[in-house]
């Protein structure tokens, strides 16, 4: 656990950067620091590995005063990604992450055997481990910076806008890889970033500062989007938060799901008799739902060209949101859902997403 009390940074020049910050991040868990440009969250983060020291209050790592440890012993501990990877430009990309294990008197070798897992632990192919860091992409160079912060297996880590140098696409691969990978180490991690969704994606708690560096509101996603503490968080957290917060209730079993024609491509029409409306959903030899296919203008043999792929495929297990998006985009209005093995479990329309959602709704009344 990482836990700042009444702590306070006052720069020499008198910018009050941090103000009277008083919470706790809790052990392998990621909690977001979060809020406009110059509110304080990257002076907060950097008073936890001392790279600013507090003016005023505590800062201690699993009850340990940061201040009575050994600033180097104290960053051993402490993984630190920064925004554009931060790499050393004439080292390999293997000989990047195995440098600080070998500065702590790591074997070659070991270290370097080390480095190889993390690097295929962080979804990097080993094929570019002898390359230097200029012959990657952004993103790969970022998950090279995770790489290498998690090379001493430190049980904290810091990321500073970890995932903001590299475009959209890319950003949403490298926040699910990385929330994959927490799955597996579960780190205490304090990740700063400006962005609300990214906040709302990747953390278990979300701290929201507010100009002036104090704390607005800390809370898990799900309770920041139905609860924002007073307008600056509502307005921070956006307009569209009811539809976001559909995103963390979890689609339950007792949502049900419809019965679909199903038809693999290279079936004729004319064989497969009435269907309702006309539309069919289209599915692979393994079942997996394609798209859909209007029977009634596809001809006489359902080929590729005659799929609508307009629709997204929701997962039996993910959450609301992702039922009512497939429901809303699909062209029949109703919503594909797969299982966990991909196969098409049914469909549902939006109008029985949302009254699930009424009927949870009532229930958190009732009790
Ligand atoms: N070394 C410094 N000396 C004086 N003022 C500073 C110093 N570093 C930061 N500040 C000021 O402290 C305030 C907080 O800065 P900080 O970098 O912590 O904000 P931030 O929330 O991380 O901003 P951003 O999202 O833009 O990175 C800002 O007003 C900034 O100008």
């Amino acid at each position: 656990m990482i836990t700042f009390e009444h702590v306070s940074k006052v720069y020499p020049d008198g910018t009050h950067a941090v103000h009277d910050l008083t919470f706790g991040a809790p052990s392998g868990r990621l909690t977001v620091l979060v809020g406009p440009s110059g509110c304080g969250k990257t002076t907060s983060m950097r008073m936890i590995n001392r790279l600013i020291d507090p003016t005023e209050g505590v800062v201690s790592l699993d009850g340990q005063d940061t201040r009575s440890v050994d600033a180097i012993d104290l960053r051993r501990k402490i993984g630190y990604v920064i925004q554009s990877a931060g790499l050393f430009p004439h080292r390999t990309v293997v000989d990047n992450v195995a440098a600080l294990p070998r500065l702590l008197g790591v074997g070659k070798k070991e270290a370097r055997a080390r480095a190889l897992e993390l690097l295929a632990k962080v979804g990097l192919d080993e094929r570019f481990a002898l390359r230097y860091p200029y012959q990657l992409s952004g993103g790969q160079q970022q998950r090279v910076g995770v790489a290498r912060a998690l090379a001493t297996d430190p049980p904290f880590l810091l990321m500073d806008e970890p995932f903001s140098a590299v475009d959209p696409v890319v950003r949403t691969q490298l926040q699910d890889s990385f929330l994959q990978l927490q799955r597996d180490i579960g780190k205490t991690i304090v990740m700063v970033t400006h962005d609300i969704d990214e906040a709302l994606k990747l953390g278990d708690q979300v701290a929201v500062f507010r100009e002036g560096g104090t704390l607005a509101q800390v809370a898990s996603p799900a309770e920041l989007l139905a609860h924002p503490a007073d307008p600056f968080v509502a307005d921070f957290v956006g307009a569209s938060r009811g539809y976001r917060a559909l995103g963390f209730v979890e689609a339950t079993a007792t949502v049900q799901l419809a019965d679909e024609a199903m038809v693999r491509l290279g079936a004729r029409p004319a064989d497969l008799g009435e269907v309702d409306g006309g539309w069919c959903v289209v599915v692979d030899d393994a079942e997996a739902p394609l798209g859909w296919v209007d029977l009634r203008t596809a001809g006489d043999v359902v080929e590729e060209r005659h799929i609508d792929f307009s629709g997204t495929v929701a997962r039996a297990d993910g959450s609301l949101r992702d039922l009512l998006d497939a429901a809303l985009s699909s062209p029949t209005g109703r919503g594909l859902v797969a299982g966990p093995d991909g196969r098409l479990r049914g469909s549902v329309g939006a109008a029985e997403v949302l009254r699930h959602l009424g009927r949870g709704r009532e229930a958190e009344v009732a009790s």
